[in-house]
């Protein structure tokens, strides 16, 4: 990030918006964002409703960095893409693959499992039908550490026992670093060689390579906006000397494309990017949504940059927030934006 760009000019042209799910994620059921509009690009500002200013200040730093530095340049430009399954009944799994395109071209799946409420049955349940119905597919599962050490040791051995050497890995089993790392050993011992991905012990650790240097991961899934910007995310995972999945906060199609950027940038890319999640909101600000197809994006760019595509201002309009809700987002802006100045030692 250059500087750090005052309040009112941050605020400048912005636009708050809410659109909704198709299905509830993080149980949510519908996705606040906060467009901003500056000299490199549009650009998303949208920490999940529960982040303080702490935490919402890397968000924001991502979302200056993408509105007035840029996204930078590509290496690639076509980004194989995951569809993300939801924590759905078996029976909706056809229902939520049929948004991802032609069946055979989708690379991976990426399961949510250990929802509260569910058991391991359930999670099991949805993995097979996926599994029947994309027999050439990639499979992960993604527990947002909603295990404790025992119940993910059962559960990691059951979810690899159906799903064979089609498991590509077991994305935060347990929360936490240290535990993840204790996790991964004790499997190890049990002669179970599943890959352990860290999520939650990357983006919300004070720091995010102290997986790597504990071995608590086989490869760690970098988000953009809480690693403050697409240059800092893709120092972190050049860092981290592991591999690196690329995925959504749940980004309107404007935040997506700071992740394709980071997915565009990296040298080596294994494994297919989290960046499909436009298809799981009902509406998008944007003609034509990031939504991959035949299992993969296209990476914006324009003379030879990453740009965002520029919200349709028919669909801003129709999904705008307005009055106290609004309200709510400016002041979230001008908090995470206090402490971002303190940081930087910049002017607020
Ligand atoms: O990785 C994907 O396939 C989609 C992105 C995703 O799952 C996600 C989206 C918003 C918040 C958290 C997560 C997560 O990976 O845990
Ligand atoms: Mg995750």
């Amino acid at each position: 990030m250059t500087s750090l760009p005052d309040v009112e000019e941050l605020l400048r042209g912005s636009a708050v918006v809410s659109l909704p799910m198709r299905t509830r994620f993080r149980g949510q059921t519908a996705r606040e964002a906060m467009l901003l509009h500056g000299p490199a690009g549009w650009a998303e500002f949208a920490p999940f409703p529960e982040y303080g200013p702490q935490e919402s200040a890397a968000w924001l730093a991502a979302a200056v960095d993408a509105g007035w530095t840029g996204l930078g340049e590509p290496r690639r430009t076509t980004v194989p893409v995951n569809a993300t399954m939801p924590a759905v009944p078996a029976a909706q799994v056809a229902q939520v693959l049929k948004r991802y395109g032609r069946a055979e071209a989708i690379p991976a799946v990426k399961i949510k499992v250990a929802e509260p409420g569910q058991s391991l049955d359930d999670d099991v349940a949805r993995l097979r039908e996926v599994a029947r119905l994309l027999p050439q597919a990639g499979l992960r599962a993604d527990a947002n550490g909603g295990w404790t050490h025992a119940e993910a040791v059962r559960a990691v051995e059951e979810l690899a026992d159906v799903a064979g050497d089609r498991l590509e890995y077991v994305e935060q089993p347990v929360a936490g670093v240290e535990p993840l790392a204790v996790l991964r050993e004790e499997l190890h011992r049990r002669g179970t060689l599943v890959r352990i991905a860290a999520d939650e012990a990357v983006r919300k650790a004070e720091d995010p390579l102290r997986v790597a240097r504990l071995g608590a991961a086989d490869l760690i899934v970098v988000k953009v906006p809480p690693l403050g910007g697409v240059d800092r995310a893709a120092q972190v995972v050049r860092d981290s000397g592991l591999d690196a999945v690329v995925s959504s906060a749940l980004d309107t199609s404007v935040g997506l494309a700071a992740g394709l950027a980071l997915a565009a940038r990296l040298e080596s890319l294994p494994y297919a990017c989290g960046l499909g999640t436009a298809a799981l909101l009902a509406a998008d600000v944007v003609e034509s949504p990031l939504i991959p197809v035949e299992g993969a994006l296209q990476v914006p760019v324009r003379k030879g940059r990453v740009v965002a595509p520029e919200p349709t201002p028919r669909l801003v309009d129709e999904h705008r927030v307005a009055g106290a809700r609004r309200d709510w987002w400016d002041e979230r802006l001008r908090s995470a934006h206090a402490v971002l100045a303190g940081r930087t030692g910049a002017a607020s």
